[in-house]
């Protein structure tokens, strides 16, 4: 039976299968569909695709559905990589051409921008990773304490799982030389944990740097980017996807500098990848940040590039604007916050400061439209929004807005 029953809270069975055209996907990568006008999310589709689905979960206004077939498939699907898709909850878009998976998540920027921020500005296509698998160069596969049956998956979530674990001895994302390196750290992870870590369970690190494929959060390890060498303790934050590194800090650089401003601010600078990758466009550059250990090892990766106009402080980033010496109409900033965002006092302070370039970076654009709705109230208009690609196969993306003052 096609048509949802006549009454509201239940509109299908359990189980239940019906047969609709993806129209769209959501930014959570799930495909959204019609039966008789009743929406129906399901994931590892296609827009334009005819698809037979079992509805498991019906919700107010929407049922949530599993894919049981696709009867009339499209030309962007493809065969994914890893023998896991579907069952990891990892990548949610192997099953997609890059091409398609680059169209899919634009529109997705450009959505979230024109819902939350209200912006209608067209976004450029999104910018590919150079390499498209094997890119990521930090993996931390989990383990539960042992099942019942003694055995103790080393990977990732399961799909649509909160908690299970999904054996992992190889990721299709994750660098060839994490994969080279990652039986060894599984044996480890079982035999070294002892029996007491093995009871708890615990996350593996793997990070592939300079030195080779490091496991130990608190070792020394480098990155280079560029003419630019960082480095930091393995566990801290870095961007993961070097490949297309170097492709994003000169974006960055040549949007922030592109009105001729002569001083940079970083704000959430992390280890400095912004302030010293760009340092040589401005005459001096000043960073914030949080994380004290993050703020001395962008001091230190001065010394070892030998950078002399870049300055470091440790504290929230509205902290920077105390004592600023930059001329306003003269600095450009970027801003590069975690997923929640910039706090309110942040924005208010940069509205008051006036800064007379923003260069917006987030992996989460859904906060990042409602700051820049603050942002263009206070007196800033978009110039571009350009995503960049750092997370081939998932739904992630991470976007890239500049903005000068009107
Ligand atoms: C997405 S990371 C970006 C780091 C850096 N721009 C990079 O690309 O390597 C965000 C950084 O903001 C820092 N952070 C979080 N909250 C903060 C706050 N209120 N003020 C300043 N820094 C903060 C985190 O410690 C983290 O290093």
């Amino acid at each position: 039976m096609q048509v949802p029953k006549n009454f509201v809270s239940e509109p299908f069975d359990y189980h239940q299968e019906v047969e609709f055209t993806v129209e769209s996907l959501t930014n959570l990568g799930m495909g959204v569909g019609r039966v008789d006008g009743w929406v129906v999310m399901v994931p590892f589709v296609v827009p334009g695709e005819r698809v037979k689905v079992r509805i498991f979960r019906n919700f107010q206004n929407y049922s949530d559905a599993d894919l049981v077939e696709v009867l009339e498939s499209s030309p962007d699907r493809i065969e994914p990589e890893c023998p896991l898709y579907t069952r990891c909850g990892g990548c949610q878009y192997q099953h997609m051409t890059y091409e398609r998976q680059l169209k899919e998540k634009t529109q997705h920027v450009e959505e979230l921008m024109q819902k939350l921020g209200e912006i209608e500005f067209p976004v450029d296509l999104a910018h590919g990773s150079p390499q498209v698998y094997h890119y990521r160069s930090k993996i931390t596969p989990h383990y539960n304490r042992p099942e019942r049956d003694g055995s103790q998956p080393i990977g990732f979530l399961q799909y649509g799982r909160r908690n299970q674990i999904i054996d992992v001895e190889h990721c299709p994302i994750a660098t060839e030389a994490i994969n080279a390196a990652f039986p060894e750290a599984r044996e480890e992870a079982r035999r070294a944990g002892g029996k007491k870590r093995r009871q708890r369970g615990g996350t593996l690190l793997m990070r592939d740097v300079l030195e080779g494929v490091v496991n130990d959060p608190q070792e020394i390890v480098s990155e280079r980017v560029g003419a630019v060498t960082f480095q930091f303790k393995a566990g801290e934050f870095f961007q993961n996807n070097p490949f297309i590194l170097p492709e994003l800090v000169e974006h960055v650089a040549s949007e922030a500098s592109a009105e001729g401003a002569r001083y940079l601010v970083d704000a959430y600078c992390g280890v400095g990848l912004f302030a010293l990758s760009t340092a040589k466009s401005f005459e001096q550059v000043a960073g914030v940040e949080i994380s004290e250990p993050a703020v001395r090892w962008a001091q230190a990766n001065c010394k070892i590039s030998n950078i002399k106009n870049a300055r470091f402080v440790i504290g929230k980033a509205e902290a920077i604007f105390n004592g600023l010496k930059f001329p306003a109409d003269e600095t450009a900033m970027v801003i590069d916050p975690p997923r929640k965002g910039c706090d309110e006092s942040f924005r208010q302070q940069l509205l008051q400061y006036r800064p007379q370039r923003l260069v917006y970076v987030s992996c989460d654009p859904a906060t990042q439209a409602r700051d820049l709705k603050e942002f263009i109230a206070g007196g800033y208009t978009i110039t571009r929004i350009q995503p960049f690609d750092l997370f081939p196969h998932t739904r992630h993306i991470e976007n890239v807005v500049s903005l000068s003052l009107t």
